[in-house]
């Protein structure tokens, strides 16, 4: 980009950017030399199960909040509008569904690992291939999310882009080697509030520059960025309410359902209701997150759509946040520092929760299982080691990242329904339809994982990637603009055939694949000999219809296979004092333990 429009950072940027790296460290030693000093698995994965529901839900919401979403909701919204925003109507049963039904199951086996529940319900088969799955989305998305600030970065400022990776990398890497999930959590913490505040700087500041609220409400409603609810049934539109309101449930789900990041935070709580608690406290700050992002957007259309040719609009629409956010923040010592903290607090959250996970699920599923002799002390040793080896590969992932195209936002989402969707709908097809047996499980993902990803990577091919911009212009619509208006609007020609099929918009990933796997992992149980309820593990299946067949005689539920609810029964709250474990999961974590 040409010097004249390169942005500087003034000394005391620096000063609150290396504060916010400093303040991250130190919280990551408090937490290596307070406490039980990381020294047992359960406290270096597990933070002890001692955690209360506000920092967890923060964690939470900082697992998924990343640059890829700071950047990337603005620059959407600026380009196509607040259609986006209806992705908020996903979030009630995206967080209700976990909070009541994927909680309760996994909370009461105590588990470690999410794919352990894979393992207790199917076989270890089906854990393996739900671990290597959540591996290869979780390496993918780090990338992502270490690439995107630094490359937003360096194209407005100059920032050498391997410098903001490695700084990421290596202070994360630090932090959560040595002060493990705890550390993870407290850094998350910190960092959400230094993402909120970046966020409502840029904002606070935009609106004053660009003439104050109403005219920023006047330009984007005549420009046309405020959009209604588009109730368009056409799968390959790319953001309708379908796609976003229901297409983002299975999204959420796949996240807050059975994503080891969050499932592992539900873990760390102190007890089930503060898990629960955790998930309820999530849904406002998502709003209120989706909300900045959305605002921040359409204040960056209202700055720059009255200009001719908006500054480097020709290139990368993620790149222009950032330069709108300089733009803005420029000449305010201190507020340009603030929101590359904020980037970074993003990114850092994001990527610390992935290595901790990473290490644990490579730990409980992969490792622990071939050595169970394995002393304390080595096991918690290694952990560290995979957390340092996860790092390294983070950094050779952001490298590839470029490579992917498309706004960043689009490449997270896609992944995670690619990826996301299919382990989703293994659990789905363990916890709700008993029937469901460990080939049909292989089968239902090895389908949906081909399909999607044939989906997936034929739509980045054919770079049909969905609708086009809208007009940049926000001048009062006059007639040749209304011309231009109808032009922007002929639909090109329908896709037909395979071009169709590619063309299904990304936000459907999620939901098309989880109910791949549902369907044929049926379809072959039933082929392979339908389980029955006696073979099935206690407490591993969410009675769905016992709850909605609820009015039907005991013995007609018994016949349909309604198997009898977990250890307690879920409607039952979970008593603080009681002991956790259902003798049955308890029973049966004895044998895991020992069929190695
Ligand atoms: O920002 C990221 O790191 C990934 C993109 C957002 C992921 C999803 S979108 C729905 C949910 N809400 C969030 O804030 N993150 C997740
Ligand atoms: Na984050």
């Amino acid at each position: 980009m040409d010097a004249s429009l390169q942005k500087r950072f003034a000394p005391l940027d620096y000063g609150i950017f290396s504060l916010l790296l400093a303040a991250s460290l130190a919280i990551g030693l408090y937490h290596a030399l307070a406490g039980g000093r990381q020294r047992t698995t359960q406290e270096f994965l597990m933070a002890d199960r001692s955690m209360s529901c506000l920092p967890v839900s923060l964690s939470l919401i900082a697992s998924f909040q990343s640059a890829v979403a700071i950047i990337g909701v603005p620059g959407e919204v600026y380009a196509h509008g607040t259609q986006y925003w209806f992705l908020g109507c996903s979030y009630f049963l995206g967080l209700l569904i976990p909070a009541h039904i994927f909680i309760p199951v996994l909370y009461r086996l105590r588990i470690t690992s999410a794919y352990q529940y894979l393992e207790l319900r199917f076989s270890r088969a089906v854990r393996i291939c739900g671990t290597v799955t959540f591996i290869f989305q979780t390496v993918v998305y780090m990338g992502l999310c270490v690439y995107t600030p630094a490359f937003a970065l360096n194209a407005v400022t100059g920032f050498e882009i391997w410098g903001a990776v490695l700084a990421i990398g290596l202070v994360c890497m630090i932090y959560t080697t040595i002060g493990g999930l705890k550390a993870v959590i407290w850094t998350d913490v910190f960092q959400t509030a230094v993402m909120f505040a970046g966020q409502l700087a840029v904002i606070v500041v935009g609106v004053q520059k660009t003439g104050g609220v109403m005219e920023v409400g006047r330009k984007v409603w005549e420009g046309n960025r405020i959009a209604g609810i588009d109730l368009n049934p056409d799968p390959t539109e790319r953001h309708t309410f379908w796609t976003l309101g229901v297409g983002g449930v299975f999204l959420m789900l796949s996240l807050y359902g059975s994503n080891q990041s969050q499932v592992q935070r539900y873990l760390s709580a102190k007890s089930e209701r503060e898990a629960v608690r955790s998930v309820y406290m999530v849904f406002p700050a998502l709003q209120l997150s989706l909300a900045l992002s959305c605002v921040m957007g359409l204040v960056m259309f209202a700055r720059y759509c009255g200009e001719e040719s908006p500054p480097l609009a020709s290139s990368n629409r993620d790149a222009m946040v950032m330069y709108f956010v300089m733009d803005m923040l420029e000449g305010l010592p201190g507020l340009p520092g603030l929101f590359v903290a904020c980037l970074f607090s993003a990114a850092l959250s994001s990527i610390s929760s992935s290595f901790n996970s990473l290490a644990t699920v490579t730990m409980e599923d992969l490792i622990k299982p071939r050595f169970p002799a394995m002393t304390e002390a080595r096991a918690t040793l290694l952990s560290k080691g995979l957390a340092v080896f996860y790092g390294l590969l983070c950094l050779a992932m952001a490298f590839l990242t470029h490579l992917m195209g498309d706004s960043v936002l689009q490449v997270a989402l896609k992944i995670f329904g690619m990826v996301g969707g299919p382990v989703l709908g293994l659990f789905c097809l363990g916890m709700f339809f008993p029937w469901a047996n460990s080939t049909g499980a292989l089968a239902g993902l090895g389908s949906a994982l081909a399909l999607v990803c044939w989906v997936g990577v034929g739509s980045i091919v054919t770079r049909v990637s969905g609708a086009k911009p809208l007009p940049p212009s926000c001048r009062a619509a006059n007639t040749t603009f209304n011309l231009q208006g109808a032009l922007w609007n002929i639909t090109v020609s329908r896709p037909s055939g395979l071009q169709r099929f590619y063309s299904l918009s990304y936000m459907w990933y999620s939901a098309f694949s989880c109910l791949t796997v549902v369907f044929v992992g049926l379809f072959i149980s039933f082929l392979s000999g339908p389980l029955k309820e006696e073979d099935v593990t206690p407490g591993t299946v969410y009675p769905c219809l016992g709850k909605l067949l609820c009015f039907l005689p005991e013995r007609l539920k018994k016949k349909l296979c309604c198997v009898t609810p977990l250890g307690h029964s879920l409607s039952a709250p979970q008593k603080e004092s009681e002991d956790r474990e259902s003798p049955e999961a308890q029973t049966l974590l004895v044998e895991d333990e020992t069929n190695v």
